[in-house]
């Protein structure tokens, strides 16, 4: 299994620019987690911060009980092992063919031999499908045979831990169906912790366990997929619709002024170009392809979900019963409709954004009604998670 990423209070300027502050959230062992976020605000900077290749002001980052931002350098050399990191261009060596990119961090932080290294090469060469491609240089292939050797370089060192930066970008649609497929593939296989940064709303709907964004300098909110993808949060849904109603601005956020205009252009019934239908909603997980081996970490999650259901806000925990099969509503001890609709309106996109700073709370959840066993799972306590601060809580820290 993976290992768990435990961020407390990260907090990352550059000069008097502040980027993120106070991000705090658990990576769960083993599972695949999506964060959003528009442009610029610093989601590359996360990554980078999480291995240590940029120094957060303050907070933490730890794996393995090694926190990132104080070890020493020694420790900090070691922990960057555990990490696989797939960079937005690949970072491939322009001038090594893909056999001597991939192999490259195995001459580098190991001792085996060349027979050794060719026998793993050649196996994640297989594994991303890029057999009988190891002579070609990078300049010779497609971006998405880049995107895949840079995956195949990063799985060398048989990570627990694999970061990827905009796994889609220059990739068309039906490519980075195929990368969200290998990448759940990929999980299926070695139960590696994955946190994927992007801007692709399909793969965030369909690839994550668990869903984040940060907006505004802040974590907006971060916890099980069905969270994020049925929120009312004016940002998460203009975010998730591609509009440009709502408070993300071409920079950053809009003032009320210019939310208000846009909101009374719309009523007036002037388009802005997207598209009337509205995408929230849980849609199905993709899942491995048939042949593999089932994923570890969507059991563990079921089990960690279901220990934390009556604390997320209602849509959430519907869409978590609805995703459920019969046999598991059983086990767990619940069934569809059991949760009673929060009699709640939806926010307006042209409330000004400073009333959702932080971002507004959802409502109260309601807990569901009592059922029957619990929800314990049939997992023993130490296969499931136990993450500090695991329960979801209304962005901005609000009770
Ligand atoms: N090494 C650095 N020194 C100074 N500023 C930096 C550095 N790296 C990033 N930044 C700034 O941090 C901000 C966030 O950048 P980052 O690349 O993390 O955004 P992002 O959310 O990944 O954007 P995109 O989605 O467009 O890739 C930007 O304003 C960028 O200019």
């Amino acid at each position: 299994m993976g290992a768990e990423v435990v961020i407390e209070g990260l907090t990352k300027s550059f000069g008097k620019q502040a980027i993120w502050r106070d991000v705090t959230l658990t990576l769960p062992p083993g599972e695949v987690s999506v964060m959003l976020g528009p442009s610029g605000t610093g989601k590359s900077v996360f990554l980078k911060s999480m291995i240590g290749l940029l120094k957060p002001d303050r907070g933490k980052c730890v794996i393995n009980g090694v926190d990132i931002v104080t070890c020493s350098e020694a420790k900090l050399y070691e922990t960057r092992k555990l990490f696989g990191v797939l960079f937005q261009d690949g970072a491939l060596f322009g001038s090594m063919n893909l056999f001597d990119n991939v192999a490259f961090p195995l001459r580098e932080h190991t001792k085996k031999s060349e027979a050794e290294i060719k026998r793993i090469v050649f196996e994640k060469l297989e594994l991303t499908g890029l057999q009988g491609a190891e002579k070609k240089l990078p300049g010779e292939i497609s971006g998405g045979m880049r995107k895949r050797a840079g995956l195949a370089r990063a799985l060398v060192l048989d990570p627990e831990i694999i970061l990827c930066d905009e796994p889609d970008s220059g990739l068309d649609p039906v490519r980075t169906a195929y990368l969200s497929q290998l990448l759940i593939d990929l999980n299926a296989q070695i139960d590696a912790t994955i946190l994927i940064v992007t801007h692709n709303i399909n793969l965030a709907r369909t690839v994550p366990d668990n869903l984040g964004m940060l907006f505004r300098k802040e974590l907006v909110m971060f916890g099980p997929r069905e969270v994020l993808l049925t929120s009312d949060e004016p940002v998460v849904e203009q975010f998730l619709n591609g509009r440009r109603l709502g408070p993300i601005g071409m920079s950053e956020e809009k003032d009320a002024a210019q939310m208000a205009r846009e909101q009374a252009h719309a009523d007036a019934g002037h388009s802005d170009g997207s598209s009337e239908e509205d995408v929230r909603g849980v849609v199905p997980q993709i899942e491995p392809t048939p042949g593999m081996p089932e994923r570890a970490g969507v059991r563990r999650r079921k089990d960690r979900v279901m220990r934390i259901l009556n604390t997320l806000p209602h849509a959430a925990q519907e869409g978590i019963i609805e995703s459920l099969t019969d046999e598991e509503r059983a086990r767990y001890g619940v069934h569809s409709h059991m949760v009673p609709a929060a009699a709640q309106s939806r926010p307006r996109l042209d409330q000004p954004t400073q009333q959702m700073a932080p971002v507004q709370p959802s409502p109260r959840p309601r807990p569901v009604e009592d059922p029957p066993r619990g929800f314990q799972g049939d997992l023993s306590d130490p296969q499931v998670a136990r993450l500090p601060d695991t329960t979801w809580k209304p962005p901005g820290g609000a009770s």
